[in-house]
């Protein structure tokens, strides 16, 4: 098993490409029964989500568009439980349906502030999906649509997701040793 160093963090291997390929494959076919009579508009949020955006729209065969939106909360690997709005909403999304794509969803603190958001618009629809969520941590209520891979409360990185910026380039997950 190759080990991952990142400042004085170690990292193992946690889910391999195949098995997000999979969750991808998966999540896209579940979205694209959803969607086959409209043209879903999916948000990415940055920066986490950017890996997960691209595998997930190379794998919809359908019509869809995408925009970004930018927030942030953690800081290390803490919440801080604060979220910025860093880019926010430009387009116009009267009547649209929006799917909004997360990497990963831990409190749940970034999803509800996006949804606030997306209420403010004239959205049709507000879709949420994520590749991993960490079940015994999510708190709130908003119901989460399409949901790739559940994992135990660790701190995970690669495929978009980083530690103090780094290891986002990574294309399989690993995970913080003796989290
Ligand atoms: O459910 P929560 O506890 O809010 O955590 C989830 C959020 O944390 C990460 O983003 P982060 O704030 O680290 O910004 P980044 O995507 O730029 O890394 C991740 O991409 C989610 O957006
Ligand atoms: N990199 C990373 N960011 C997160 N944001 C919320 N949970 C996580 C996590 O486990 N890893």
């Amino acid at each position: 098993m190759t080990m991952l160093q990142i400042h004085n963090k170690i990292f193992e291997p946690y889910i391999s490409e195949q098995k997000l390929n999979e969750a991808v494959k998966k999540l896209t076919n579940d979205i694209a029964v959803d969607c086959k009579n409209e043209i879903p508009l999916f948000l990415g949020v940055l920066n986490g989500s950017f890996m997960f955006c691209s595998d997930l729209l190379k794998a919809y065969q359908n019509p869809c568009e995408i925009s970004f939106i930018k927030l942030a909360s953690y800081e290390k690997t803490q919440s801080t439980g604060q979220v910025k709005e860093l880019i926010g909403i430009n387009e116009d999304l009267t009547n649209r349906t929006v799917i909004v794509v997360e990497d990963i969803i831990d409190t749940g603190n970034t999803l509800e502030k996006i949804v606030a958001l997306l209420k403010k618009t004239s959205a049709k629809k507000i879709k949420i999906a994520t590749l991993f969520l960490k079940p015994t941590v999510y708190n709130k209520d908003i119901k989460i649509d399409y949901i790739g891979i559940e994992i135990p409360n660790k701190f995970i990185l690669g495929y978009g997701m980083d530690y103090d910026g780094l290891g986002r380039n990574l294309s399989e997950v690993y995970v913080l040793k003796d989290s």
